[in-house]
């Protein structure tokens, strides 16, 4: 060993090292570049960078000599300058980077597929540009793909021969890597110093993935020890504290049109400072209602005002970006960045320009409210899902929006779990003053958290009103479905104030001159009476019943004995109490429809 040559190890590490840094830099930025790219030169742009790792190296190495070379015009710029590239350990990296860039690239780019794009947009809506999103989101949870693809890149830079003996030439001592030095070797029937640099390469390949791969296991107990924040614990006042009393009620006005491939959303909506719920079944739109509000997606047409600011006017084409928009987003999956702490994440959203003691005092304000205070070092694999739920809150509060979009921020959690965050998120949506939408598919958690609800339907809002309002008085019979109404039945007018329930097999008096296709009553609304001298009283024959811990759901059919268990007409609910009482009184029970119940549609 001591008479062999050290040159082309030193050389080939030279060459390796910068190439690997260069490629690094290069191919994370095209990876970032191409991760949002959709446009038509995409497919040319991906085939030009994977090229060099599908071509044989003497191919890619005639193509540089044939930009590099004495003769081609970048040549003979350099040659004016009295630079040149070719039979340089310039060239030795130049050819490095461009092998090992496919690599880098490709790993890079999916890496960043991997991470879920809710978390790019949450950090969006919390005032995070796009090289702080690069920086602080993309790049640390992409970090084991890069690793990878940096550790990859080097193994590939410290191996190529074929393109760099082509531009670089073999000149002992300035170009010759250890690969052409064994290639040299054996042509020479030098085995022994073949053996040697075969052995020296494989030792640094192995070595360079082997400590990665150590330290990257050791990773996950470094972060969570080596990254602890010193956030200060102090006692400070709450950071959701009440705006200007005086102040007007915050506003949002929505006019949109958004076609996508196979969905439409046209949505009219207003906001005047009470929370508003945004109900409708599934794939109704409401999601993407509120990327379009936060501005993840941008609408075709239409305006969105919030306060006294436009967000979105087509017409004039202002689209002011997600960080600008000062929106604060709960996820149905919360969103919480993975690779920080729960203080770093309430610290992400909170505005530049506050010094660090007064950061820390509204991070603590934050952990007061929703009840986490001293759990700032943890992470969120560390959290329950109402855990979770609750910094997410606390980190869209932190970054003081005007408007806070809560997408079904209870749909993960269990029923027990879900009326206690329910009952504290009350309590902070009180004191929050700024425009709150809750999208939510539990009517009854609808009811409790807002005081205006707006229904959305195939892409459309079809009502908007106050809370109660719908519920008594649901504008269409989908809304009456929607808002739990069960009995439902096809309506024939017979005469004035009179009509035919053709699905109940009744006739029913009804109130007022309204008409419709439909007639509907709300299983609460039945009432089980002794006799049938009320109006629109029937005996009613019970076919089968559910029961919850405090409520019974009773099937009736109507006039005639059930001949099975699917022949009944209508769904009665009674308290168990209730239900205990009557039971006793035997079959026929009697059931009266009260006209001021029924609803037509
Ligand atoms: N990026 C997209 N590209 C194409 N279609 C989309 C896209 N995003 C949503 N859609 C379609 O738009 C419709 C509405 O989706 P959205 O997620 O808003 O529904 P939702 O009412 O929130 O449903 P859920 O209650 O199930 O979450 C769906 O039909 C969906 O397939």
């Amino acid at each position: 060993m001591s008479d062999y040559n050290l040159s082309p190890l030193w050389i080939s590490l030279r060459i390796a090292g910068l190439a690997t840094a260069i490629t690094f830099v290069l191919g994370t930025l095209a990876a970032y570049g191409m991760l949002h790219y959709r446009g038509r030169w995409r497919s040319l742009i991906e085939a030009v960078l994977i090229a060099p790792l599908v071509l044989p190296p003497t191919v890619v190495g005639f193509a540089l000599l044939l930009v590099f070379g004495r003769r081609t015009i970048l040549g003979q710029l350099l040659a004016s300058l009295d630079l040149s590239v070719i039979f340089t350990w310039y060239a030795g990296v130049i050819t490095a980077v461009v092998v090992a860039l496919p690599l880098m690239y490709r790993t890079a780019l999916g890496s960043f597929q991997q991470i879920d794009p809710t978390l790019l947009a949450a950090a969006r809506t919390l005032g995070a540009s796009g090289v702080r999103v690069f920086g602080q989101v993309l790049l640390p949870l992409a970090l084991p793909g890069i690793l990878a693809g940096v550790t990859l890149s080097f193994a590939r830079a410290l191996g190529e021969f074929g393109a760099t003996l082509m531009l670089a030439g073999n000149i002992p001592g300035r170009t010759q890597t250890l690969s052409m030095a064994i290639f040299f070797a054996v042509q020479a029937g030098d085995m022994r110093g073949a053996a040697l640099g075969s052995a020296l390469i494989l030792m640094l390949s192995l070595g360079v993935v082997t400590g990665v791969n150590l330290w990257f296991q050791r990773q996950p107990l470094q972060r969570h020890r080596s990254r602890n924040p010193s956030l200060r614990v102090a006692a400070v006042p709450s950071t959701l504290a009440n705006r200007d009393p005086g102040a007007p009620a915050p506003r949002l006005w929505v006019d949109i049109h958004k076609r996508l491939p196979h969905f439409e959303l046209r949505a009219h909506l207003t906001s005047r400072g009470q929370p508003l719920g945004l109900l409708g079944a599934s794939g109704s739109g409401k999601s993407l209602l509120l990327r379009c509000i936060a501005g993840i997606e941008t609408p075709d047409a239409g305006r969105i005002l919030l306060n006294d600011r436009v967000l979105f006017d087509a017409e004039q084409g202002i689209r002011l970006p997600s960080a600008q928009r000062r929106v604060g987003v709960i996820f149905q999956n919360y969103a919480l960045f993975p690779h920080l702490t729960v203080g770093q994440n309430i610290a992400f959203g909170i505005p530049a320009g506050l010094s660090e003691t007064e950061k820390q005092e509204r991070i603590q304000a934050q952990l007061k409210s929703i009840q986490l205070k001293g759990w700032e070092n943890r992470y969120p694999s560390e959290l329950s899902g109402g855990q979770q739920q609750r910094v997410a809150l606390a980190r869209a509060l932190a970054s003081d929006p005007e408007i806070l979009l809560l997408d079904e921020p209870f749909s993960a959690l269990d029923t027990h779990l879900r009326s206690h965050l329910e009952h504290q998120m009350s309590e902070i949506l009180a004191d929050y003053k700024g425009v709150t939408i809750l999208v939510t598919h539990n009517m009854e958690e609808a009811f409790r958290l807002c005081e205006d609800l707006a229904v959305l339907e195939h892409g459309q809002i079809v009502a908007q009103t106050d809370k109660r309002r719908l519920f008594e008085a649901p504008p269409c019979l989908s809304i009456a479905q929607l808002t739990g109404c069960k009995n439902i039945s096809r309506a024939q007018p017979l005469g004035p104030q009179w009509i035919a329930a053709l699905d109940w097999g009744c006739e029913l008096q009804i109130q007022g001159s309204r008409s419709g296709e439909h007639i509907a009553i709300r299983a609460h609304h039945l009432a089980l009476r002794r006799d049938g001298s009320l109006p629109n009283t029937f005996p009613a024959w019970l076919v089968k019943w559910s029961e919850t811990p405090h409520r019974f759901t009773l099937f009736f059919k109507l006039n005639s004995p059930p001949s099975h268990s699917q022949d009944y007409h209508l769904q009665a609910e009674v308290l168990r109490e209730r239900w205990q009482e009557m039971q006793n009184w035997g079959s026929p029970w009697w059931l009266q429809l009260d006209p001021s119940h029924l609803m037509m549609f």
